[in-house]
């Protein structure tokens, strides 16, 4: 019997509230704080990095491209992140924005570089936060493996990560951000 793998999570399997019964203590505020991760991060470590793994145009993930509107194989401009507390890996991020929505408010996410997005967006009063989903991923999921691969041999991963991510709206246009949790961060004060 064939085994079907859905492809997941799809809109559904973002929750609002991350279960007691699966979720770690200290892993829930950093799944519930609606605040800026970096700040929340720099707040607990000496020394806080972002470290650029990709900025180009992509293909989103089919969740991603559904939330954000956007047709199936439409390409986007993907930003993706390690954020690094005092040399250690504890954030994959990857942020979405459609290629249209690039052009005007958006132009600053083009040339943020090494800079982090989360100061940028926090510091704008027209950016809106929209409510904060979470999941976790596995290994039928890309940004699993994703995740994986950035760490490959610095880390060892468990079966599955726990996500959030929200849109940020400026004038009605949305940018799409997600953090993958590594264990790392459970190294960190909660
Ligand atoms: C949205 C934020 O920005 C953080 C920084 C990012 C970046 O520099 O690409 C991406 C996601 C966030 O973890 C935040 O700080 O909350």
């Amino acid at each position: 019997m064939t085994q079907i793998l859905r492809t997941r999570p799809t809109r559904d399997d973002w929750l609002a509230h991350p279960p007691r019964a699966t979720v770690r203590p200290r892993l829930r505020p950093w799944l519930l704080d609606p605040g800026s991760l970096t700040a929340r991060i720099r707040a607990r470590c000496e020394r806080f990095e972002v470290r650029v793994v990709r900025q180009a145009p992509m293909r989103p993930h089919p969740d991603e491209a559904e939330l954000l509107g956007l047709r199936p194989g439409a390409r986007a401009w993907l930003r993706e992140v390690l954020l690094l507390a005092d040399g250690v890996p504890v954030v994959y991020a990857r942020s979405v924005l459609p290629r249209h929505n690039l052009r005007g408010a958006w132009r600053l996410f083009h040339g943020i570089g090494s800079r982090p997005l989360g100061a940028a967006l926090f510091s704008d009063p027209r950016i809106v936060r929209q409510p904060l989903r979470c999941t976790r991923l596995d290994v039928r999921d890309a940004r699993y493996h994703r995740a994986m691969h950035l760490i490959s041999g610095q880390l060892r991963l468990p079966a599955s990560l726990w996500a959030r991510r929200s849109l940020f709206r400026l004038r009605g246009r949305a940018l799409l951000v997600s953090e993958v949790f590594l264990p790392t961060i459970l190294t960190l004060a909660p």
